[in-house]
């Protein structure tokens, strides 16, 4: 009833596919991060999913049925497109109270959304007053509203300080936790990486990628061990053997390409080298993540 199901979704514009054959499913429970390079087809997608915008072909459905067609939508379906589009003279708390008027949502919603948002001491300002981080977790209040199972949130931590991003990770979470579809996009690795259980990967309108946080990651980053160690003259000889290679690292650490910590416990423990710190390195996801995307950014990706 939650899940949202893209199926051999495309989008036209002219000449250029915004969306070109997109079949996947985001599904309650989880926060899924919708990555992709600038121009990959994110908003687009949002878009159509809240018929915004027609596809060319294919369907974009909520729990099965299209927003258009869903009996109480927002209480269904919360989004976040563009945080700039609440109206800049009105104060906070009149754009929520006539949001939730027009939603039919009870008026207490209101002050219980500004309070989970952090914007309960400035609901009476004016909405021109607002920084970018004040207007996104404004947009946000507006997407909980009607309390809806399902998130489509692009890009929220748009303009957010690092205060803000955690909040945001934290609310995710909770949402998620609670059984909600939570669909967050963003152009970067890093901050998808801490924030999502699940992920989807565009390019050029294409997918590339759908799966799990822990199988991107695994799938795509080659292993690497961080160690210290108070004999690297053996460790090296007995490493060499096996044909891996000690590189000296920042303080003193020394890094071994192609190799899980574990196994590389395992060959110090037999060859009677000590150890004094042991950890995996994860150092090339967001590499990956570039490598994956790049043949197919529109513009140069990522930063
Ligand atoms: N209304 C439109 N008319 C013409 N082209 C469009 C329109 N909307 C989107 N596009 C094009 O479709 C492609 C996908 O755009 P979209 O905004 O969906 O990407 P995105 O992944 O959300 O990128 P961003 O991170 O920059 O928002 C781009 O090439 C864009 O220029």
């Amino acid at each position: 009833m939650n899940s949202i199901e893209i199926r051999e979704l495309t989008k036209r514009y002219g000449p250029r596919y915004a969306v070109d054959g997109l079949t996947f499913d985001v599904l309650p429970g989880r926060v899924t991060g919708f990555l992709g390079p600038n121009g990959a087809g994110k908003s687009t997608t949002m878009r159509l999913l809240l018929g915004l915008d027609r596809p060319t072909s294919g369907t974009a459905t909520i729990g099965g049925r299209r927003y258009l067609d869903l009996p109480d939508p927002l209480h269904q379906v919360g989004a976040l497109l563009d945080a700039q589009a609440a109206h800049g003279g009105r104060t906070a708390h009149d754009h929520l109270r006539l949001l939730a008027a027009a939603g039919r949502i009870p008026l207490r919603r209101v002050d219980e959304v500004l309070e989970q948002t952090g914007m309960a001491s400035v609901a009476k300002r004016r909405i021109t007053s607002f920084s970018l981080g004040m207007r996104q977790r404004l947009g946000i209040a507006a997407a909980l509203i009607g309390d809806p199972g399902v998130l489509l949130l692009d890009e929220p931590t748009n303009g957010l300080d690092p205060e803000g991003i955690i909040w945001i990770r934290e609310l995710m979470r909770s949402l998620a936790a609670e059984g909600r579809t939570v669909l967050v996009s963003s152009h970067l690795m890093s901050e998808t990486s801490a924030l999502a259980d699940h992920l989807i990967v565009l390019g050029n309108g294409k997918l590339l990628a759908d799966s799990s946080m822990e199988e991107f990651i695994d799938a795509r980053s080659t292993p690497r061990a961080l160690l210290r160690t108070s004999d690297p003259g053996r460790l090296r000889a007995a490493l060499a053997l096996d044909g891996f290679e000690l590189v000296a690292a920042d303080d003193g650490r020394w890094t071994v390409a192609g190799i899980r910590a574990e196994e590389l416990g395992c060959l110090a423990a037999r060859e009677g080298v000590p150890l004094l710190e042991l950890s995996d390195g994860r150092a090339s996801l967001e590499q990956a993540y570039l490598d994956l995307t790049a043949d197919h950014a529109q513009f140069s990706a990522a930063h």
